[in-house]
């Protein structure tokens, strides 16, 4: 289902009665995505959404951002009809996040998190001024252009960027209620995006017979990788692949391929190694003809360098199959080499697009930002990281806001849906209203966050989430691990019902004993299972509209029961660390 869906992020109404200035957040387009609406709650305190209040228009009034966030670090993001609870337990305080910024010391941990940080020291330097001037904006613009150049853009795409937003920002009206450092944000967004091809390019494909892709790059860039990638893409999009070994040179290519080709279940057409590529990837498409194959996907020998031999070969292999999409792999890691690279095979052998791959891999992001700037090709898809599932196609729009540090919250959507079905989703949600969330959809969750890739990734991807450190994340996953560890020698009954271990000492201390703890840190686990509970389900309500989110509110009554649920001494005893509360909701949900 194709679906393009404005989104508008605003603060709550609490906020903007607060800070009238900055009521409207951003404007996002939603695209396949069958749900019209989600609510997003993030994490980390209100300074971590200041990046977001830049003059974007109002739309629509799908998206609801509160302006204050949990100060306990829960992420939820639920769709109507899915809901993703993020597990990050024990990331740390926002506060613990601008000291560290302070002092210069904050380590991105996602990809663009250089030039994001560049570029937040540009926006800095105009606080406090009323309006865009030539002479204001000179210093900041200096700031941007050495990111750029820092990121491993080339100086002639630099130049031309900063020229353009220069132009464009003193040409600027001011905006009532917009800050002039947030209408600099807006105008290097639409140039980013401008920069990066505007438009995401979908793949194109035949109109009859099959479509076919040729991969061309040098060695070692991922070609092959991206064979299956695509085919794993493509089957998703209800296509049948095929996938053709026309890489002679490498033996362990063809190996490679097949095994490939096994996991994400779609045939290998190979000859060996003795015939030419250019036969073998005829061959390949008469047999995908034959069985009515929709996409065949060829891969092809990668060179240290650019080569006659390489560009010959290509050109023979191009006639022969006379290919609908020729793409060329590059590495992100090569920066502006990458972007040269495609300009050169485009004039010898004509290409259609690029893939950029190892995204995962790079802090810089200079090849994605110069590539259709110095190629005239526009990127496809961008590889970030060595699974088959790790392809996604390039959004230029999204790749801006997180370059500008306003995470990318469509491709988080797009990803969860992947991992979650209907049916589990709906189940979880009856769960959620009814608090009885137990230890099996922990576990759930946990599994679906996994399959979605690395945390770092997946963290990446959520607004105001960018200033969370590696060594915050590390912790975050240890903390997952070390509640599943417990989980895992739970009985069945016990994962189901852990009003079982809530009631128990002497369960609390079996687990314990089984899993290599201490009971204390059992009972932690079961307090905490209580007051997710109690959260998601006041969270799930404000969500579906049976009681308006106030998160204010909400923030305020967790504190407020954290404070009463300092248990008595006798209590504490009695149920070991188990709180207060945790006993109370315990028999709110027995009665
Ligand atoms: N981190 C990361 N690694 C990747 C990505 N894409 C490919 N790789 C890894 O890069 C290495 C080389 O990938 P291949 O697919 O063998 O590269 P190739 O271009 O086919 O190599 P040749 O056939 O020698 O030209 C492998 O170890 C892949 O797992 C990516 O997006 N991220």
């Amino acid at each position: 289902m194709e679906a393009t869906v404005t989104l508008t992020l605003s603060s709550s109404p609490a906020g903007a009665r607060r800070s009238p200035a900055r009521p409207t957040v951003a404007s996002l387009h939603l695209r396949r995505v069958p749900t019209l609406s989600f609510h997003l709650r993030g994490a980390q305190g209100p300074t971590a959404f200041r990046a977001l209040s830049s003059p974007f228009p109002v739309r629509s009034e799908h998206l609801q951002l509160p302006s204050f966030f949990p100060p306990r670090p829960i992420s939820t993001l639920s769709l109507f009809d899915r809901t993703v609870f993020l597990p990050c337990y024990g990331l740390g305080r926002p506060q613990g996040c601008s000291r560290r910024r302070r002092s210069g010391m904050v380590v991105r941990a996602e990809m663009f998190g250089q030039l994001t940080t560049g570029l937040e020291s540009a926006w800095n330097k105009l606080r406090g001024v009323d309006r865009l001037t030539k002479e204001n904006i000179a210093e900041p613009m200096r700031d941007i252009r050495r990111a750029l150049l820092e990121a491993d853009v080339s100086v002639p795409v630099a130049r031309s960027f900063i020229e353009s937003v220069t132009e464009k920002a003193i040409g600027t009206d001011v905006i009532r209620g917009v800050q002039p450092e947030q209408q600099l944000v807006k105008v290097v967004n639409d140039e980013l995006v401008q920069l990066m091809g505007g438009e995401v390019s979908d793949l194109v494909f035949a109109k009859t017979g099959p479509t076919v892709i040729l991969l061309a790059g040098l060695q070692g860039v991922g070609k092959t990788t991206v064979c299956a990638k695509l085919a794993f893409y493509l089957k998703k999009m209800g296509k049948s692949c095929m996938l053709v070994a026309a890489d002679v040179y490498r033996p362990a290519a063809i190996d490679q391929l097949t095994i490939l080709g096994k996991k994400v279940g779609v045939p290998v057409y190979s000859e060996g190694t003795e015939a030419k590529p250019s036969e073998i990837a005829k061959n390949g498409l008469k047999e995908a003809k034959s069985q009515k194959t929709d996409v065949v996907i060829v891969d092809t020998a990668g060179r240290l360098q650019v080569d006659k031999a390489m560009m010959n070969e290509l050109k023979e292999v191009k006639k022969a199959v006379k290919p609908t999409e020729i793409l060329l792999v590059v590495d992100a890691m090569t920066g502006q080499e990458a972007a040269a690279l495609v300009g050169a095979f485009n004039v010898e052998i004509g290409i259609t697009g690029a893939i950029l791959t190892k995204l995962d891999g790079d802090s810089r992001g200079g090849a994605a930002l110069s590539i259709k700037e110095v190629s005239g090709k526009p990127i496809k898809f961008i590889g970030r990281g060595e699974r088959v599932e790790d392809l996604e196609p390039f959004y230029p729009d999204r790749m801006a806001q997180r370059i500008l540090g306003m995470g990318d919250v469509l491709s988080f959507v797009e990803q969860a849906q992947q991992v979650m079905n209907q049916e589990d989703a709906e189940e979880l949600q009856k769960k959620i209203m009814s608090a009885k969330f137990n230890f099996n959809d922990f576990l759930k969750q946990t599994k679906a966050i996994a399959q979605m890739g690395s945390f770092s990734r997946i963290i990446g991807m959520i607004p105001g989430m960018n200033k969370v450190t590696p060594a915050q994340i590390r912790e975050a996953e240890k903390n997952v691990k070390f509640m599943e560890s417990m989980i895992n020698v739970m009985t069945a009954d016990e994962r189901e019902r852990p009003e079982l271990l809530a009631e128990s000492r002497e369960r609390r201390r079996r687990v314990a004993k089984d899993a290599g703890k201490t009971e204390q840190q059992v009972s932690q686990l079961v307090s905490q299972l209580f007051q997710m509970r109690t959260r998601m389900q006041k969270m799930m309500a404000g969500m579906q509209g049976k009681d308006t989110p106030d998160m204010e509110n909400l923030a305020e009554s967790i504190k407020a029961e954290e404070q009463a649920a300092m248990a008595t001494g006798k209590r504490r005893r009695k149920y070991g660390n188990l709180r207060q509360r945790d006993l109370d909701s315990m028999r709110g949900y027995r009665r």
